[in-house]
């Protein structure tokens, strides 16, 4: 079991050591990504850690004028939305992100047997931030673009396919012993215009990074519809927001795949008996399951109480020890 966004904000040392430093330098020095990485293993005795970056590092890498803005998110200066516009999405080299080489040689000095759980952000929701300039709610530009222009969105994808595959494979020639692809936004696509306009994208990154031999998970939020398709892309393990329980969402990806999740993160601001009421459906679910990795359904809110999140890894760990 292990937390998506378990290195943040909801820790009083993450933002102790973070304090003055904007985001994105932050995710460029050695150092202090190793810290920050193992603060939530050594609070919480989560059984991964995940690597401490960002999914629009790699695009900032290639030289996209970006910045995380707190509070608001990843905001580009000049979105993407021409033809012309794709000359500056330029490949990723591992030079362009030696830092993340060096920071995952240290955290393998330090990590001993707990894996490293790396990460990019799928095609999808990369693009999303690229075309809209920030965050959406209705991802209005780059729909309009997808079903407007499909040629300019598939060359668009398979670019930012290529650029993810790349900064994937840094993280596990590094030592990366899993990878997760983030494709949070693509709950707000229908399954046929999954298909047609993502899935080719995104099965390109699981292909680019087969032959490591490394678990591949690929998530997203609201994606029920999409469960199955999202595993045909090419993931090894299946993340499952709290929409779905676990058996059905089984069910819906087949045989042959694991699956990641699923407690509503807002279980966490419950009283104990409760969350560990909630926790217990979500290991009931899971039972007959050919994997399961247990995990929130998104990632740990700023405001939770990191001792609630401690207090559900010794729950979880005591209830599935055999
Ligand atoms: C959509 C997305 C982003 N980034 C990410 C996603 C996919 C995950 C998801 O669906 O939640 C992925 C991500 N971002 C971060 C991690 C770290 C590793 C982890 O602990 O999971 C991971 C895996 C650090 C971060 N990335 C960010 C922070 C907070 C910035 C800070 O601490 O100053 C952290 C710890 C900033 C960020 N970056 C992004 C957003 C929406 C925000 C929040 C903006 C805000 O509310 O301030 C884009």
């Amino acid at each position: 079991m292990w937390f998506m966004r378990q290195a943040g904000r909801s820790l009083p040392e993450y933002l102790k050591v973070r304090e003055g430093i904007p985001m994105l330098e932050s995710c460029m020095r050695p150092e202090l990504v190793t810290e920050i990485t193992l603060q939530p293993v050594r609070r919480h005795k989560v059984d991964a850690a995940i690597y401490f970056s960002d999914i629009v590092v790699p695009l900032k890498a290639i030289g996209l004028d970006l910045d995380i803005k707190p509070g608001i998110g990843p905001v580009v200066a000049e979105p993407i939305r021409t033809r012309a516009d794709l000359a500056r999405l330029r490949e990723l080299t591992p030079d362009d992100v030696s830092y993340v080489t060096e920071a995952i040689g240290m955290l393998m000095g330090e990590l001993g047997a707990t894996p490293l759980i790396g990460f990019a952000g799928a095609p999808f929701t990369l693009a999303s931030y690229l075309v809209e300039g920030g965050p959406s709610r209705n991802h209005e530009h780059t729909k309009a673009m997808m079903y407007g222009d499909p040629e300019l969105w598939a060359e668009l994808l398979d670019r930012l396919a290529d650029i993810t595959s790349a900064f994937l494979k840094v993280q596990i020639e590094a030592g990366a012993s899993a990878v997760q692809l983030f494709d949070s936004w693509v709950g707000a696509l229908a399954p046929v215009d999954y298909r047609r306009s993502v899935l080719p994208a995104s099965a390109k990154v699981f292909d680019a990074i087969a032959a490591y031999d490394v678990p591949r998970i690929h998530f997203g939020v609201g994606t029920g519809e999409l469960l199955g398709l999202m595993g045909e892309a090419g993931a090894d393990v299946v993340g499952v927001d709290w929409r779905v329980p676990l058996d059905e969402a089984a069910r819906r990806v087949g045989p042959g795949k694991a699956l990641q999740g699923n407690l509503d993160p807002a279980v966490l601001f419950a009283p104990t008996a409760a969350v560990e009421t909630k926790t217990r459906e979500v290991l009931d679910a899971a039972a007959g399951l050919e994997g399961h990795i247990f995990n929130l359904g998104h990632g740990v809110l700023p405001t939770m109480d990191p001792d609630s999140l401690t207090r559900l890894v010794e729950y979880v760990h005591t209830q599935t020890a055999r």
